[in-house]
């Protein structure tokens, strides 16, 4: 990359886009004014790289891991993606999941530099002129969380603005989206978190959630301040609660670039985990029937796109959504039941109530339970037991996140069946190892596909991102397991792998953003080329 640098002295050190640290050359050093301001030894970027994996496993505990990563990215940005990129199936979970989660709870304690834009309810009407201190005039993607339900930890108020920081770092890490285009917001409208509120050193609104029109016009106020300031910029919806999230969703998917990731990205990538499982099991999607447990609109995102995969497959859509039953707090969403939410009831089944879950697995003999709860350990031995009895090969995916959260572990799910599951959590679990076999579960996060996803829109310009575009991109990701992954029981591909993984991901939805003209660029003759030649490398400006 070539860009005109003019900054010189302390303030090219200070710049975490343009500092290269101790891997500025005698050369830089001379010209810019850095002379002196560093030990005079200059190293490789190599060899930055090694000596902070070297600083990492030095530290035992993750946090620690996270603080050091993140004073990194705010020091020298180039070296942080050059780290993550270097090894993302260990750095992932300190960035992301499930050490993200512990960041958030503690973030007033932790709290060490800005990054990103706080916008406070109580700022309502200043918005546009707020966000516009942002030092970036063109963005592109903005991940924004009101931080009620964050990952399964729920009300975390302003803490919560560690998950957009995280997501947006995979954008980069993952799938090449340039960091110079991505903006974490935390909107802030209160918390209802009491412990959050008597706390002296939370950071926060010191008052309650704001509800119903004011939250709505604030919420408002917001998305036409981003379509004044970044009119090429995709909003991601980010751990709103539902009562929030499907509204927002579904006020703004028509009209400008926009997604939620815990309803689309989420489905996507539970869709792409049955395609895989279903080679391992020699089965059709139409001939599964899916047991929820979980309600809530992660649960109903899933049913809908497992539902909607059916109807391609030949099956009529409302058969399809009798197959996909959801169980919450109050037991079988059925249809006697009077507390359905609308976007709840196309599930509601045609049966008697129940209010076990294990009776609900012997009662409807699903092919597979999916865990959205966030509550953990409720897939517990006599549920696995009973789902292994019903079936050859039970497929168990705990998604609930982070891993405190996890409907079971890796370990009980292969235990209980024998190892006859097709298992896939949210957050990640070591291989396990039962009567001298190696298992390897895999992660079913959104992980798969939102950055893909950044990557595809980013490198189109789309102005949408539709439903469709998730079909596809659940697709994509399963094409790429190998037989050999499936063999030990991997339904995704490696994380090892996952740049690689997400660049065909996005080159997929790219492909069906030109073919349906929705992107703003014209059409290339290489859409894969045009990917990768758009995607961000983490090395030094010259
Ligand atoms: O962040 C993750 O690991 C997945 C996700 O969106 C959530 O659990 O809310
Ligand atoms: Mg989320």
């Amino acid at each position: 990359m070539s860009v005109q640098i003019t900054a010189t002295g302390y303030d090219l050190l200070r710049d975490p886009r343009l500092n290269k640290g101790t891997a500025f050359s005698d050369i830089e050093r001379r010209t810019r004014g850095i002379e002196g301001l560093l030990p005079p030894a200059s190293i490789t970027i190599e060899l930055q790289v090694a000596r902070l994996h070297a600083e990492l496993a030095n530290l035992d505990n993750d946090l620690q891991k996270y603080l050091l990563l993140s004073d990194l990215q705010a020091r020298n940005e180039t070296l942080f993606y050059a780290v993550l990129m270097s090894d993302p199936a260990s750095f992932m979970p300190i960035v992301y999941t499930p050490t993200v989660g512990e960041a958030c709870q503690k973030f007033d304690e932790i709290f060490h530099s800005p990054r990103g834009m706080y916008l406070p309810i109580s700022e309502r009407g200043r918005l546009r002129e707020i966000l516009s201190n942002w030092p970036q005039k063109d963005v592109r993607f903005i991940v924004v969380t009101d931080g009620e339900r964050i990952l399964g930890l729920g009300d975390l108020g302003v803490g919560g603005m560690g998950i957009p920081i995280g997501k947006l770092a995979l954008y980069t890490a993952c799938a090449g989206v340039p960091p110079q285009y991505c903006l974490p917001v935390a909107l802030d409208v209160g918390t209802n978190n009491q412990d959050l509120l008597d706390d002296p050193l939370y950071l926060g609104l010191r008052q309650n959630r704001v509800r119903g029109e004011d939250y709505r016009a604030f919420v408002d106020e917001f998305v036409e301040a981003v379509q004044a300031l970044y009119p090429l910029c995709c909003i991601q919806w980010e751990d709103f609660a539902n009562l929030n999230a499907v509204p927002i969703l579904e006020r703004y998917r028509d009209k400008v670039c926009t997604y939620n990731d815990d309803i689309q990205g989420t489905a996507a990538v539970a869709l792409a985990g049955m395609l895989g499982a279903l080679r391992i099991s020699g089965q059709k999607l139409t001939e599964q029937r899916f047991l929820f447990l979980g309600g809530g609109s992660a649960a109903t995102g899933i049913a809908e796109l497992i539902s909607q995969a059916m109807a391609l497959e030949g099956m009529d859509i409302a058969t399809a959504r009798s197959r996909n039953a959801l169980f919450d707090i109050k037991g079988l969403m059925v249809r006697s039941r009077t507390d359905l939410a609308e976007f709840q009831k196309p599930f509601a089944q045609d049966h008697a109530p129940i209010s076990v879950f294990a009776d609900a697995v012997k009662a409807l003999q699903p092919t597979g339970i999916i865990g959205v709860s966030t509550v953990p350990k409720l897939f517990n031995q006599q549920v696995i037991e009973a789902m292994a009895e019903i079936n050859e090969r039970p497929i168990i995916f705990p998604y609930s996140n982070p891993t405190s959260r996890s409907e079971c572990t890796a370990e009980e799910a292969y235990r209980w069946s024998q190892g006859r599951a097709i298992f896939a959590s949210g957050s990640p679990f070591p291989p396990v190892e039962i009567a001298g076999k190696t298992f390897v579960p895999g992660q079913g996060n959104n992980v798969y596909i939102f950055p893909a996803m950044g990557m595809a829109v980013f490198a189109t310009e789309a102005k949408r991102v539709t439903e469709e575009m998730f079909i596809v991109a659940a697709r994509a990701v399963a094409e790429q397991v190998t037989d050999q992954n499936l063999a030990t029981g991997l339904i995704y591909p490696p994380q090892s792998q996952i740049l690689k993984a997400s660049l065909h991901v996005a080159t997929r939805v790219a492909e069906y953003i030109f073919d349906k003209g929705i992107a703003r660029v014209s059409r290339p003759h290489d859409i894969g080329a045009l990917i990768r030649g758009r995607a961000y490398r983490p090395v030094y400006p010259t």
